[in-house]
């Protein structure tokens, strides 16, 4: 059995009144592919924003290394979330710096690296994310597969223990969605991080994911976890079927 790294427990999550999500209780282990699943508007993104600390849980907690993220104060939260690397849908790369400005930026927030030093560590990164030739380019200047790479090189810059993504191969096309999740892969296992991913591309689930919670939008809570090849093997809810099978549920038998 693996180690604990994030625990989510009896977690419910609301925008004031509204309820979105409610007692959710899942283990992501060290070291997995954490996969979010559900269909359109069931609460994903949300309890990534959760996880990371932007959103306060209107019940429940989440744990970190064991130690709870919402009953400590802000201080000390912040300390917890400086070891999350996060990349949104967009990219969020600043477009007006170069792809080593882009990377130097944590790094001069948060640390005391002399410049020379922070040279050293981006030049890494971009090398580690196979853009090692491209520090001085603008984000404009290329590709999408590029521009997500070199979020990724951002996001790992202060070497996190776990990596955040929110829809990665959003907008790719299916060889650099492959190579994306290959170098997803590859960063885990050479940061010895755990990777939480809020994805609907099946191939990258059954290709990478380890284990995953399915939330469903109707009744408002999680009604799978898992790892999602077992989940397809083995799961008899028809909607969490019908995801993984992209809308194909199997014949009676
Ligand atoms: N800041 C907000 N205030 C109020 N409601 C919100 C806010 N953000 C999201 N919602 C609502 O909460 C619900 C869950 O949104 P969320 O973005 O977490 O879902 P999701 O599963 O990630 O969706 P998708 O798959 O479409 O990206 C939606 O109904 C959404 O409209």
């Amino acid at each position: 059995m693996t180690q604990a790294h994030i625990e989510v427990r009896d977690l419910t999550m609301a925008y004031g009144s509204t309820l979105i999500q409610r007692d959710l209780d899942f283990t992501i282990g060290r070291g997995d592919i954490f996969i979010i699943m559900g269909g359109s508007g069931c609460g994903k993104s949300t309890l990534m924003k959760h996880m990371i600390g932007l959103l306060t849980p209107a019940r429940g907690e989440i744990l970190f290394n064991g130690e709870a993220m919402w009953e400590c104060d802000f201080a000390y939260r912040q300390s917890m979330v400086k070891k999350f690397g996060i990349t949104y849908q967009s990219g969020a790369l600043i477009s007006s710096m170069t792809l080593a400005e882009n990377i130097a930026l944590p790094l001069e927030t948060y640390t005391d690296l002399t410049p020379s030093d922070i040279r050293d560590v981006i030049a890494l990164k971009l090398a580690l994310v196979g853009l090692a030739e491209f520090g001085e380019y603008y984000p404009s200047e290329i590709s999408g597969g590029m521009r997500k790479r070199a979020a990724l090189a951002r996001a790992i810059a202060l070497d996190p223990e776990v990596l955040f993504f929110d829809e990665p191969s959003a907008g790719l096309d299916p060889v650099s969605a492959r190579l994306l999740d290959d170098l997803i892969l590859q960063l885990r296992d050479s940061l010895g991080a755990t990777v939480v991913m809020v994805t609907h591309e099946l191939a990258s689930i059954f290709a990478i994911g380890t284990n995953s919670v399915f939330l469903d939008p109707e009744t408002k809570t999680m009604i799978a976890q898992g790892d999602p090849n077992q989940l397809l093997a083995d799961c008899n809810d028809p909607k969490v079927q019908m995801f993984l099978r992209r809308g194909e549920l199997l014949e009676e038998a």
